[in-house]
């Protein structure tokens, strides 16, 4: 972990703000409201996390801009369903996904500027999105209907997919591309037109690839983005009758919160939530590929991914050898501004998360955990947080209930399977889990048992565009990518035939 920076890395930081050309490409600071992009007199600011500079202003909307989002869309929402075929919808997806990777570098850049992880994360991201896109666009011509064998004469039973309508889409700062493009694209090739409400720490990302949609050919009413910092006036996506479903990604109150609102008008729900999963190393594993899968389930945007490692349980008998390793590998990151390419771990989003970190590391030291490697954050500008690794971590202490979402790994020890299952299930919330062993009974016993949505198994790497992407408990409900993902801005209409012989 190298820390001070070096002046030639200041100064690189120094000169990375956004450029003039990327700004004439890519960079747009206005809301996309019925068609056009719309200048607001009011902004609000958006912070460089590496710098704590402002990095530039956007269009903060107001309801009467959310509210003529969401009319403009449902205006043009049916005649886009009916007058695009399935392939057709495929085919602007496919479009825009190709733009999306022809321009990697530019959104890689700007992601990372605003978000803070490392330029090669950021390029990850921007990958990972795009992968969502392509992945809906062969998805929008398999949605299949069923015909139903029916228990009346002469009668055919058929069910009919069907666009929802408008979507309202809220996206958290983590992942600024990945998470608008896992929830746009099923939208869009599904029939539906969204609204989307951007993170107000990232929306310039966000904004980027609502150029390039343009751009791919989509009809400018069907996407509309309004970035606010107004958090009222961001849940009149919830509110507003003509919203048939909002898609939200956040945190596990501001969730159940829009899930009450959305109630109102019973709107269709996903939520993904926040997480605090259980990272179980049995003394049977394969140690370097359980310290390999802790480094990237853990360390990945500086521990700020909901699917995170957030406690690591190590079966008594390994104990010892993967603490040492671990450590060693913490020793090896390379803590800086994003932008630099050396640097392995970028900063945190804002001082409030730093703050966060260093609170649960002070009260599990107070209570007898012991600081391994890191444990401070740099007095430095921008808002960066050393990767730490604590030993002796116990379940009196607040890393064992809170999600930390920072570079933190505490190290409990357990030594039975019925005791590891009680505290990895004793958590309010069921997001992802990771377990590592060699004996394939023991995978499929405690697997089976963990309140999870998801399950690492000897990989700490569990998200693709292929694999459904969800949580149970307060983790939330509805899933993302895959088959699955489509069905959340679909309806079902049953159409009964009767009397076929006329
Ligand atoms: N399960 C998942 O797929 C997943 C993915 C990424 C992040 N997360 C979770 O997200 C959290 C971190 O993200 P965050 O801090 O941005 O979460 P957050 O809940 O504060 O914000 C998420 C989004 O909701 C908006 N928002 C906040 N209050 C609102 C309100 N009252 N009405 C409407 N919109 C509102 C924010 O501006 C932002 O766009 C963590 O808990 C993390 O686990 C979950
Ligand atoms: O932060 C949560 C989403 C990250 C992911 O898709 O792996």
């Amino acid at each position: 972990m190298s820390v001070p920076f070096s002046q030639e890395l200041l100064e690189a930081v120094a000169s990375s703000m956004i450029t003039a050309k990327d700004m004439e490409l890519l960079v747009q600071d206005q809301a996309f409201i019925d068609g056009r992009w719309i200048r607001k007199q009011q902004t609000f600011s958006v912070q460089e996390p590496s710098t704590a500079r402002v990095l530039g202003t956007v269009a903060d909307c107001d309801l009467n801009d959310v509210q003529s989002a969401i009319k403009s869309a449902h205006a043009a929402q049916k005649s886009y369903y009916t007058s695009t075929t399935a392939a057709q919808r495929g085919s602007l997806l496919r479009k825009w996904h190709d733009l999306v990777i022809k321009n990697v570098e530019d959104l890689a850049r700007i992601l990372c500027l605003e978000n803070g992880k490392t330029i090669s994360e950021a390029k990850g991201e921007v990958l990972y999105a795009a992968s969502f896109i392509s992945w809906f666009a062969e998805e929008a011509t398999r949605c299949y209907g069923d015909t139903i064998p029916s228990s009346t004469p002469n009668t055919i039973v058929m069910t009919l997919k069907e666009p929802v309508g408008v979507c309202g889409i809220i996206t958290p700062w983590n992942f600024p591309a990945a998470m608008i493009s896992r929830k746009v694209a099923p939208a869009l090739a599904a029939g539906c037109a969204v609204v989307i409400k951007p993170p107000s720490e990232t929306p310039f990302t966000c904004l980027a690839l609502t150029k390039l949609a343009l751009r791919a050919g989509f009809e400018g009413k069907i996407i509309q983005v309004c970035p606010t910092k107004n958090r009222q006036v961001a849940s009149e996506l919830a509110i507003n009758p003509l919203v048939r479903k909002i898609s939200f990604t956040g945190s596990t109150n501001i969730g159940k919160n829009l899930a009450n609102l959305a109630s109102g008008t019973l709107k269709k729900v996903s939520l993904e939530l926040g997480g605090n999963a259980p990272f179980i190393v049995f003394d049977d594993a394969d140690v370097d590929l359980a310290v390999e899968g802790a480094m990237m389930s853990k360390f990945r945007c500086s521990g700020q991914t909901c699917v995170c490692a957030n406690r690591l349980y190590v079966q008594r008998g390994i104990l010892n050898e993967f603490t040492r390793r671990l450590v060693q590998k913490v020793s090896e990151l390379r803590l800086g501004p994003g932008i630099e390419d050396s640097c392995t771990q970028g900063p945190l989003i804002n001082a409030s998360a730093v703050d966060k970190v260093k609170s649960h590391i002070e009260d599990a030291v107070s209570k007898g955990a012991f600081v391994e490697i890191g444990g401070s954050a740099l007095d430095f500008p921008g808002f960066f947080m050393q990767p730490t690794v604590l030993s002796g971590a116990t379940t009196d202490m607040v890393v064992a209930r809170d999600e930390t979402f920072g570079p933190l790994a505490p190290i409990f020890s357990f030594d039975t399977e019925d005791e590891i299952l009680k505290l990895a299930n004793d958590t309010e919330v069921g997001l992802a889990g990771y377990l590592f062993s060699r004996s394939v009974g023991r995978v499929m016993r405690v697997a089976r048992e963990l309140e999870l949505g998801m399950c690492g198994v000897n990989t700490g790497k569990i998200s693709a565009a292929e694999s459904p992407f969800g949580g149970i408990k307060e983790s939330g409900y509805g899933l993302e990518g895959s088959k699955y993902g489509m069905a959340e801005y679909q309806s079902i209409k049953t159409v009964t035939l009767g009397n076929v012989h006329l």
